[in-house]
């Protein structure tokens, strides 16, 4: 007999070995969907030089003091100067310098003015520009700083790459740049059913969906998933393929194999590897049987067989414990409230995880039960954007109630797992 633990224990558990993982260097076009491994500071203030953001003139504001429509004002052009170039001359007074958008600001000017409010006219052969309107001084200047401050934190460690974080660490000219290592995560699936999926269906049989499914959710959370494939429903095979993911991995999971049938082994291989058992039984449905061990600083994850129970325990466990690796902050799944748009009135003693479709109707937060709820049922995969957690107990739950809802495809996470 299994003592079942509640679900905020077994997570508590697990996050209880984790433990930051190693850091690497990547080139900044890899980057991207990597998570930082160092806080970003500002090298240089941004812009480092005044620069203009119009193409106009750049002017010395004060000589505008009495410009308007009547009585314009006429400053001497004294050339122009482009984005990468840079005007030498201190510019005097009654003088301006044609500017483009990017360029810096010549010495002796406060102001820019756009183009379009000008015009340029010739009288004794020499170019003027022709203002109608007085120019305030800083008026049309990017100034010094005005975007980031020489060292200012940016980006802290943890956080995932996005394009405005390339943009930051292009910025800054790193070209190079420090990310957590992807922990890597071996997946081995038990079962003596197992085709591979090329395989033609057979009696007794089925194909191998589980590898696949837990590959795609190692990527989804950030880690490198290794796919051991399948062993047999023996200990022999179950017990030497654990032995061989200890040498390679961060994470093993497994699945299926992992209840009280007669040909369940992982409890025995956790046993003869003398690994720390965490738990073996979740007071929660689905993956009620998954199981967690450690040993050598690696985490065992026996997953459930079943494919729903396999696809929520990665979402509860493995998903924070990687992400902890990954030195991730908000490691849980984000936790959100919406108003149940179908009664559920199954009942269960168990904490249940509903696979759910979460929207955002009628100005408000909606969640809705895909239907079948079984944890042998793969096709409400599909279309599950949230897990709804009904706490255990005898009654079901009416449409209408709040209900709290985990997001599975949330980037940003949580910090805690209430
Ligand atoms: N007497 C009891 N029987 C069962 C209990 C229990 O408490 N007492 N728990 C049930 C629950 S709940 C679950 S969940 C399953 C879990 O069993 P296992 O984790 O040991 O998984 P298996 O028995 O190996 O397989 C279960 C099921 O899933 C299919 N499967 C397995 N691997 C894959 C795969 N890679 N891809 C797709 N489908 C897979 C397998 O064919 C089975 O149908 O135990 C219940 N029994
Ligand atoms: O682990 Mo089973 O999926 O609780 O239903
Ligand atoms: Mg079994």
């Amino acid at each position: 007999m299994r003592k079942p633990i509640k679900v905020e224990e077994a997570i508590e558990r697990v996050m209880n070995e984790s433990m930051e993982g190693e850091r690497e260097y990547v080139s900044l076009e890899e980057s991207y969907g990597r998570v930082l491994a160092e806080d970003m500071k500002a090298t240089t203030d941004v812009p480092w030089f005044d620069r203009s953001p119009y193409d106009g003139y750049a002017i010395f504001a004060e000589a505008t003091q009495n410009a308007s429509t009547n009585s314009p004002v006429l400053l001497e052009v004294v050339g122009t100067v482009g984005a990468g170039s840079v005007w030498e001359e201190p510019l005097k007074p009654n003088q301006a310098v044609k500017i483009m958008t990017g360029a810096a600001i010549p010495d002796g000017a406060n102001a820019v003015i756009m183009v379009e409010l000008t015009k340029e006219v010739v009288k004794d052969g020499k170019a003027y520009v022709q203002i109608k309107r007085k120019v305030s001084k800083g008026e049309n200047i990017s100034r010094i700083g005005e975007d980031m401050l020489k060292g200012s934190l940016l980006v802290e460690k943890g956080t995932v790459i996005n394009p405005g974080v390339v943009a930051i660490l292009a910025t800054f000219g790193y070209h190079r740049v420090p990310v957590m290592k992807k922990p890597k995560v071996v997946i081995i699936a038990t079962g003596s059913e197992l085709l591979n999926v090329y395989e033609p269906l057979e009696k007794g049989k089925i194909r191998n969906s589980n590898s696949y499914m837990l590959q795609t959710q190692i990527l989804r959370a950030g880690g490198e998933p290794v796919v051991f494939g399948k062993v047999k429903d023996t200990f022999q095979e179950t017990y030497e393929a654990v032995t061989k993911a200890m040498e390679e991995a961060n994470i093993i999971v497994t699945t299926g194999g992992v209840s009280v049938g007669d040909f369940d082994f992982l409890p025995k291989v956790y046993e003869k590897l003398g690994a720390k058992l965490l738990f073996n039984k979740v007071a929660m449905r689905p993956g009620s049987v998954t199981s967690a061990a450690v040993l050598d600083q690696k985490m065992l994850f026996g997953l459930s067989g079943n494919p729903s129970a396999c696809y929520v325990g990665f979402e509860l466990f493995v998903r924070p414990y990687l992400k902890a690796m990954l030195g991730q902050k908000n490691c849980y799944l984000k936790k959100v409230q919406a108003v149940l748009k179908k009664d559920f009135t199954k009942a269960n003693p168990f904490t249940r995880f509903v696979r759910a479709k979460l929207s955002y109707d009628d100005g408000m937060l909606q969640v809705e039960p895909i239907g079948k709820d079984k944890s042998n049922i793969v096709s409400s995969l599909i279309e599950a954007n949230s897990l709804i957690v009904l706490p255990g107990g005898t009654r079901g739950f009416q449409e209408g109630t709040k209900v709290d809802v985990l997001l599975l495809e949330d980037e940003q996470g949580a910090r805690n797992w209430q």
